[in-house]
């Protein structure tokens, strides 16, 4: 399995730990920097990481930042993307069950390596299930990326 990695300075505290957790997995890591605590802009980085995604290089992304949200806001800006911060063990598998997450967001500021590893082998051995309610919902998050989005008038 091909696996997109980033991470802003923030998050390169916890990199090396990521990697060591993917490479345990026997993960192939595509790793789209950054390499040291130099500030760098975490949207540029989720760029990359979601772009290996949808050309299809990856069959994941998992993005670090400070705290995950930052990196989770830029990756759902880009249609195809669904991201989610896990920071429980719980949502790392039910947002890919359920809500076909395709690029899991953590903060190096909120965890350690520890539940960093627990979280990255939970998101990566989730798949999307089958159950028709699940693959509604998830078409319907796909149909609201198409045009833009016009509030309920009720
Ligand atoms: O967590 C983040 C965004 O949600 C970022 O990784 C940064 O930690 C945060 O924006 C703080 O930025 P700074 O330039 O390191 O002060």
């Amino acid at each position: 399995m091909n696996i997109a990695l980033g991470n802003d300075h923030a998050g390169y505290p916890l990199k090396s730990h990521v990697v060591q957790v993917l490479s345990s997995l026997g993960v192939q890591i595509m790793d789209h920097g950054s390499y040291d605590e130099h500030p760098v802009d975490f949207p540029d980085i989720t760029r990359l990481v979601c772009d290996s995604v949808l050309s299809g290089k990856a069959k994941r992304g998992i993005m670090v930042c400070g705290t995950g949200v930052g990196a989770c806001i830029a990756a759902n800006k880009i249609p195809g993307i669904r991201a989610a911060v896990c920071h429980d063990v719980y949502s790392a598998a039910q947002c890919v069950e359920h809500d076909d997450v395709n690029v899991m967001c953590i903060g190096a500021q909120i965890i350690g390596p520890t539940l960093a590893a627990t979280y990255i082998a939970t998101f990566l051995q989730a798949e999307f299930s089958t159950e028709e309610q699940f693959r509604r919902r998830v078409a319907k998050l796909s149909e609201m990326e198409k045009s833009f989005y016009n509030p309920s008038s009720s």
